[in-house]
């Protein structure tokens, strides 16, 4: 396949490492610097650029026919006006706020316990996330989606990076040097503590995971999830 990585930072050079291993070239990397590139040739597209610059980066990618892989987090409240473009050009599009194997399983896992902690208002539950300390968005998007996933299973109405309130669930999140993503759950009683920790060691399984999702969309055309990539849960 023919690649253009949209964002050619610490993700796009590992991505670009795992593509080449897996027999794919890189047509374009695009940065900062690049403000009109051109997505002739390109089969599919793979966005971890910045929340400022990831919607351009889709559109581009939709109006030009080109399937699209954005693992770009901190840009969500646009998200279903990509939704409806992709409709509107009968393309092909997954965002994924972690595209790791591991993190996929572990969204499942949290969803499970949190329908499991229903109904136990003895436990209170908190979530807290460590990324090194270049990360532009707090919290991180993978600590948004497991909110949004026991908020679903709860009676936690939003989440907050606050001190919580009344039916506010709180996030905590850390910056330390060189993490590349550390996400804990936490339901606390006065009798015992339940908890589920996911440990990214690098970013090797991020990037492999957004290659599998841009090997998986060529040729299909809808918006997709890494559940359908995965067909986990
Ligand atoms: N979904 C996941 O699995 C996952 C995993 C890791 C990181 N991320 C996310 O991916 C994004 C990138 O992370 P990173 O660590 O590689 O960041 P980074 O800062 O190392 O790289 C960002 C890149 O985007 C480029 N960029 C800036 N403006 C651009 C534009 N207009 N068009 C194209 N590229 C542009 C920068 O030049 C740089 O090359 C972040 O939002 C991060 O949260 C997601
Ligand atoms: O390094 C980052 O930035 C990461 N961002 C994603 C998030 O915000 O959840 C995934 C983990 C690494």
């Amino acid at each position: 396949m023919k690649i253009a990585l949209l964002g050619y930072g610490k993700m796009g050079k590992v991505i670009e490492g795992i593509a080449i291993q897996r027999g794919h070239s890189i047509v374009l990397k695009v940065t900062s610097q690049d403000k009109n590139y051109n997505l002739a040739d390109v089969d599919v597209a793979i966005d971890f650029s910045t929340p400022e610059s990831a919607v351009d980066n889709i559109t581009n990618c939709l109006m030009n026919n080109v399937p699209v892989i954005s693992g770009t987090t901190g840009w969500l409240a646009n998200y279903n006006k990509m939704v409806e473009l992709c409709h509107e050009k009968n393309g092909a599009f997954i965002y994924a706020s972690n595209f790791s194997l591991g993190v996929n399983i572990f969204f499942e896992l949290n969803k499970t316990l949190s329908k499991l902690m229903k109904g136990l208002p003895q436990y209170s539950t908190s979530i807290e996330e460590i990324h090194h300390t270049q990360k532009l968005d707090a919290p991180s998007g993978t600590a948004i989606s497991l909110a949004n996933d026991i908020i679903t299973n709860s009676e936690y109405k939003n989440w907050t990076l606050e001190t919580p309130k009344n039916n506010e669930l709180g996030i905590t999140a850390k910056r330390i040097e060189n993490v590349p993503g550390t996400h804990e759950i936490t339901y606390e009683s006065s009798v015992d503590t339940i908890q589920i920790k996911h440990t990214a060691h690098n970013r090797d399984g991020f990037a492999l995971g957004a290659v599998i999702a841009a090997e998986w969309i060529v040729g299909k055309h809808g918006i997709f999830t890494m559940k359908d990539v995965l067909n986990i849960g």
